[in-house]
């Protein structure tokens, strides 16, 4: 018998394959792209997708005020994976369900590269349909309720098509979202595509960026670091805020089930930003000065969703009230600024 010299037999059993070669072989029921997964709603909307084993998640993200961090329980994970691309450029992959989410979301950044946002917005869009087209795909996009613009009916239901400055330092964002919008219903009609389109309102929560220049996350920074809270006049006007977990609830509802949309997903709950400064003072720093300081052109003086397709379609309709919301996202900027509650 052939022999090569070593009589020495091994008892050890073979080494297990590592986990991501065993994912190569694993079968997903439905590969899940979120463009705009380093973001905040994304990345929770990430966390809440991979709860489902069944499920393969892969995020698109070109970091622009998304980050590797709000995604670093996922990384390394045998049903996850994270590419850095910008959805301007076609992206070639393989998906049953498209969230698109990619866009920066903040007026201050969608604000700072104008021409970027609308690219983002109009060829974004263009692409993750083009992709949808191939592949089949199911595509959500997450819309805006600055769509409505500047509302001259309140509150605004989906009927209404809005008051927009077609010219003005917002309109990057809000006619390219509208444009985004009109793309979706020219590929379902054209195309056959599978479209659902999310109209969002002001969304809060952990994971915002702390200086993202958002107003509950200034407030909230500002309230923890012993700051005034600059309250932009006239101060009376309103927003509806939504907490983050209730918003990606409402995405998920409306991506499974039977409606197109456009469907407003907010909190009907309605505030003056006065009011929104004051809660947050009563809650995380009673001692905090509130001032008033300039505004930016076109603020919106009045937002509030009619969520009744939304209660009636979907089943759905926010759970977490603003002052339960915040204490939560408090938390979780303290944490990151390394700043605790004082005694
Ligand atoms: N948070 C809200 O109140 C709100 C309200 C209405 C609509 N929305 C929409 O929801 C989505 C997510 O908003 P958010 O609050 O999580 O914002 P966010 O800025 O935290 O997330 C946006 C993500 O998109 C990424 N991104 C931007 N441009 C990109 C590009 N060209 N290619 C690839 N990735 C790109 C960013 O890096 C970031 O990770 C956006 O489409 C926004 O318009 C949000
Ligand atoms: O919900 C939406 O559809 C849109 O809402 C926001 O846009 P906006 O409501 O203007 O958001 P903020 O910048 O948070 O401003 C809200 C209000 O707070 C005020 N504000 C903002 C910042 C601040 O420090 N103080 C302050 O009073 C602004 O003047 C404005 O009236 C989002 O940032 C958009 O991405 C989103 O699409």
């Amino acid at each position: 018998m052939a022999s090569n010299g070593n009589n020495h037999v091994s008892t050890k059993p073979p080494p297990e394959p590592s986990p991501l070669r065993k994912a190569k072989f694993f079968q997903a029921n439905m590969r899940i792209l979120v463009t705009g997964g380093a973001g905040f709603i994304g990345s929770h909307l990430v966390d809440k997708l991979m709860q489902n084993e069944k499920n393969e998640v892969i995020v698109v993200d070109n970091y622009f005020t998304g980050s590797k961090d709000n995604l670093k329980q996922w990384i390394g994970h045998p049903r996850f994976e994270l590419i850095r691309h910008d959805v301007t450029e076609p992206l070639l992959i393989e998906v049953d369900q498209i969230y698109h989410l990619a866009c920066p979301a903040s007026p201050i950044f969608y604000k700072y590269n104008p021409v970027k946002t609308i690219k983002t917005n109009v060829i974004g869009t263009l692409n993750m349909l083009g992709l949808a087209k191939r592949t089949g795909a199911r595509i959500l996009l997450t819309s805006t309720s600055e769509v409505y613009g500047d509302p001259l009916m309140h509150p605004q239901d989906e009927t209404y098509w809005g008051n927009v400055n077609p010219i003005g330092v917002r309109s990057c964002y809000d006619e390219g979202k509208r444009v985004a919008e009109t793309l979706m219903f020219d590929y379902h009609r054209q195309h056959g595509i599978e479209i659902r389109i999310a109209r969002i309102f002001n969304t809060y929560g952990p994971r915002m960026n702390i200086d993202d220049g958002r107003v509950v996350s200034n407030f909230i920074a500002q309230a923890i670091r012993d700051e005034a809270l600059t309250v932009q006049l006239p101060g009376t006007q309103t927003r509806s805020f939504c907490y983050v977990s209730d918003m990606v609830d409402g995405l998920m509802r409306l991506m499974e089930g039977d409606n197109t949309g456009p469907i407003n997903i907010g909190n009907p709950g309605e505030f003056t930003m006065l009011e929104l400064a004051e809660n947050v003072k009563e809650l995380i720093n009673p001692e905090v000065k509130i001032i008033t300081v300039e505004n930016t052109p076109d603020d919106p003086q009045q937002r509030k969703p009619d969520i009744t397709k939304a209660k009636e379609l979907l089943g759905w309709e926010p759970k977490v009230k603003l002052r339960d919301g915040l204490p939560l996202m408090e938390e979780d900027f303290r944490g990151r600024l390394g700043i605790s509650r004082k005694k």
